[in-house]
């Protein structure tokens, strides 16, 4: 269900390419540091250990704190907790954070990167959509207004889509399977696809490996978001498979 390229490395630079890289505190090109930020390419403490419940879905939940890097970038105390429950019907990720300023609020903006695994992109179809203002980032960041029902992928895709329907349907995703990605409190949604020319730039990814993925990406992004010191946010996505 969840793409990973062949090519793809770790290496504490770059994120892995596929899964589902989280995005803070900045989507996109960043100003103070690395682009899309530094949460993707962290290391993570486990904060509760895998436990499994009486229906046998696996909950454990990871935590990353600012540290003297995170600060060097971007200078505010957080605690950033990622919770992964594997379930028989899908995968849930919840992402929390907190501000641990003693009285700065702080803004960012946040995503979940979600690789899907798909057998033919050209005929994936991506529900929730229509209707929606974007951002073309392909066509010099136009705003444009979504026109079809269904959005289908045939060449060079990277999308920003504003205050997107909670729910999208996902077909013809691995093993022609049709997918419902559910979202709260990620009011926008990405969709990419580099296509052959930027996949070629890409020294992570295959030549041949773009028919065979497409991101939709569940976001806060065309807006930030604000927390003041001392409370947190929580956003998170789950992603059912409805049907075989
Ligand atoms: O190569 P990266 O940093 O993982 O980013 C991949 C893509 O991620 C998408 O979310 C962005 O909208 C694209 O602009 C970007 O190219």
């Amino acid at each position: 269900m969840i793409f990973v390229s062949k090519k793809s490395v770790f290496d504490n630079k770059k994120a892995i390419r596929g899964g589902i890289p989280v995005v803070f505190p900045c989507f996109g090109v960043w100003e103070l540091g690395p682009q899309h930020g530094f949460a993707r390419i962290s290391k993570w403490s486990l904060l509760e250990e895998p436990t499994k419940d009486s229906n046998g879905d696996v909950k454990a939940v990871f935590e990353l704190s600012d540290d003297d890097n995170t600060r060097s970038l971007w200078n505010n105390k957080f605690k950033l907790s990622y919770t992964v429950c594997v379930m028989s019907s899908g995968l849930f990720t919840e992402l929390s954070v907190n501000n641990l300023n003693d009285s700065e609020p702080f803004s960012f903006t946040w995503l979940l990167h979600t690789y899907f695994a798909v057998p033919d992109v050209t005929k994936c179809t991506i529900s929730g959509l229509s209707c929606l203002t974007y951002k073309d980032k392909v066509d010099e960041g136009k705003e444009k207004k979504e026109v079809n029902d269904l959005v289908t992928i045939s060449g060079f895709t990277d999308r920003v889509y504003k205050e997107a329907s909670e729910n999208h349907v996902i077909t013809n995703v691995a093993g022609g399977k049709t997918v419902l990605l559910k979202k709260s409190n990620f009011p926008d949604t990405v969709v990419w696809n580099p296509w052959i020319e930027k996949a070629k730039s890409m020294s992570d990814f295959g030549d041949d490996e773009y028919p065979y993925m497409v991101c939709v990406e569940a976001g806060y992004v065309a807006n930030s978001c604000t927390v003041n010191a001392g409370s947190s946010y929580t956003s998170s996505q789950t992603i059912d498979v409805v049907s075989k």
